[in-house]
């Protein structure tokens, strides 16, 4: 098995896109966007979870697009479509995104205007991280202004690591798993 070629900000640990892809729900066959996808490490675990997705992953940053597009290809990920710029013009008209089902939001710059159009583009469920308390704020009441919100879950992960032969425990950054859900 390959390993992910990492960029600063990525791979999200993987027990925090555990707990988000349980959060966000995908269904086999669904349109899932990876909003600031980083090193693309979402979209590999989200295509174990739902068979035949399209995943549309899009950041703003060059040494991400690579990384993703290499961890793509070593990963054998198929119907994935690169893009690059920022996801809040990248999601402004029909093309190249009609519709979404899912989004898994990683990259929280214009967070509100991000929600607006996933909102717009029919995304039934959203998970946001977020690693800042102001992100977190903005996000939740972008979500009130929407109707979407629904809950927001605080992780804190710590991770076994040797000490003298024997086994302590070393603290992950704690990350806000925000999320949106389309209500019915
Ligand atoms: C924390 S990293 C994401 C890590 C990713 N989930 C992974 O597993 O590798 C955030 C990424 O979002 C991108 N980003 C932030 N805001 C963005 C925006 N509004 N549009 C596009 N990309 C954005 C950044 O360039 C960065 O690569």
């Amino acid at each position: 098995m390959s390993e992910i070629v990492s960029v600063s900000g990525g791979p999200t640990k993987p027990e925090i896109i555990a707990v988000s892809l349980s959060k966000l729900g995908l269904k086999d066959g669904d349109r899932f966007a990876d909003v600031g996808c980083g090193t693309g490490s979402v979209s590999i675990e989200a295509s174990r979870i739902a068979r035949n997705l399209t995943i549309y992953a899009i950041d703003a940053r060059k040494e991400a697009l690579l990384a993703t597009e290499t961890n793509f290809k070593n990963f054998r990920i198929e119907n994935a479509t690169i893009l690059a710029g920022e996801a809040s013009d990248l999601l402004n008209s029909a093309e190249p995104i009609d519709s979404i089902d899912c989004a898994f939001v990683g990259g929280t710059k214009n967070i509100g205007s991000i929600l607006e159009k996933l909102v717009e583009k029919k995304a039934r469920s959203i998970v946001v991280n977020a690693v800042r308390i102001e992100t977190v704020v903005r996000t939740i009441e972008a979500m009130k202004r929407l109707g979407i919100f629904d809950e927001v879950v605080h992780v804190a992960v710590s991770r076994s690591a040797p000490i003298a032969g024997e086994t302590m425990f070393k603290p992950e950054n704690p990350v806000y798993i925000v999320v949106g859900k389309k209500q019915t």
